[in-house]
């Protein structure tokens, strides 16, 4: 019997520094988050990291914590409430750390008697950090403890028309009314090493301007590329002309080179250049987050505002929207036909 796997990031269980130190701890400890020699990961997220971020992140989750939780897990079992009403084949949902693990959705789906699973990471764009860390321990739990299933596992759904439409109306509607100058799509960055570690050619992303808009087998891995497409496809559908949006990398962690341009730095010289009214949307994320509401909406809002900045609108990622909801139920009604 067929069954889907939804999973997501995952949050902390409340916002206390007592529980986000151990989610953090999971998070950062993840090979294929930072990925260096066990030694210096523990060294650098037990050693540095964890002594002050616990603190500083729980004041930041705290100021967008909802009655019924962290958004991101409330988005997303809204979301899944939705697909499961559409399809008839059972439908559960995970997050890659926390509480409501993978190891439980799996156990839930083979319980309704599921063999066959299709695992669908919530990211647009592929990474190292968000997709292969899902597949990776997806895989290790099936070798492990669910002999039984056998995994399909969805390919990034960056550029997919239904996802880019769902994308592009949900902006639309959102900036309806709102003359904006200047539209920035602002995407959760990743340390650029890990581009050139996912690229299967080995040669290719040089992470230089041109490498990712010029066709290459690595761009089926490559975040830089699939973010860039993203972009290119929705401002397409939109009509957006050249020089009325650009493209920025956000969340970095201090110590590593990252992708860019950068979010703040863009947004902060921005009103200097003339822009005053800017709209920001994060494609990177399918469901709002502590980055997308409490780095964009609140910290991205006020820093731009005073550098000169006079309107600031942060579009909603596409949470439970109708249409968002009923693409990823065409995609599993798709899958669950052949
Ligand atoms: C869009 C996909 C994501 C990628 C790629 C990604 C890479 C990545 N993230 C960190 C470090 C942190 N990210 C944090 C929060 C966070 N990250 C994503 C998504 C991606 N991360 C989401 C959806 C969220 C929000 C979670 C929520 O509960 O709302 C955090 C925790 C918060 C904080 O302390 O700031 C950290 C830390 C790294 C190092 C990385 C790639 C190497
Ligand atoms: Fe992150
Ligand atoms: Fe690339």
């Amino acid at each position: 019997m067929k069954g889907v796997l939804l999973v997501n990031l995952g949050s902390p269980e409340s916002p206390t520094p007592k529980d986000v130190k151990p989610y953090l701890d999971e998070f950062l400890m993840d090979k294929y988050v930072i990925d260096v020699t066990y030694l210096l990961r523990a060294l650098l997220v037990r050693g540095i990291i964890l002594r002050k971020r616990p603190e500083q992140s729980a004041h930041a989750y705290a100021q967008i914590w909802t009655d019924e939780g962290s958004p991101l897990i409330v988005f997303s079992k809204r979301m899944h409430e939705k697909v499961k009403n559409q399809v008839d084949i059972p439908v559960a949902l995970a997050m890659r750390y926390g509480t409501m693990t993978i190891e439980k959705g799996l156990q839930e789906l083979k319980d309704q008697g599921v063999t066959d699973v299709m695992l669908l990471a919530l990211y647009p764009q592929y990474a190292m950090a968000s997709t292969t860390t899902i597949w990776a321990l997806a895989d290790e739990l099936v070798a492990t403890k669910f002999p039984e299933i056998t995994l399909t596992k969805v390919p990034a759904f960056y550029n997919k028309p239904d996802f880019i439409q769902a994308l592009a109306n949900s902006i639309k509607k959102h900036l309806e009314g709102f003359d904006y100058d200047h539209l920035l799509f602002s995407y959760h960055g990743i340390p650029k090493r890990h581009i050139r570690k996912t690229d299967v050619t080995k040669s290719h992303c040089k992470i230089n301007g041109s490498c990712c808009t010029t066709p290459s087998p690595a761009h089926e891995f490559c975040y830089r590329h699939q973010c860039f497409e993203t972009t290119k496809q929705v401002v397409k559908l939109l009509g957006i002309p050249e020089g009325k949006y650009s493209q920025t990398f956000q969340s970095r962690l201090a110590g590593d080179k990252w992708l860019t341009p950068y979010t703040d730095v863009e947004i902060n010289n921005m009103p200097a250049k003339g822009i005053k009214k800017l709209a920001v949307v994060t494609p990177a994320f399918v469901a709002d987050c502590l980055e997308t509401l409490e780095e964009i909406a609140m910290r991205a809002n006020e820093d731009f505002k005073a550098n000169g900045g006079e309107e600031f609108f942060a579009v909603p990622c596409l949470n439970d929207e109708d249409e968002w909801c009923n693409v990823v139920a065409n995609w599993v009604k798709d899958w669950s036909k052949n």
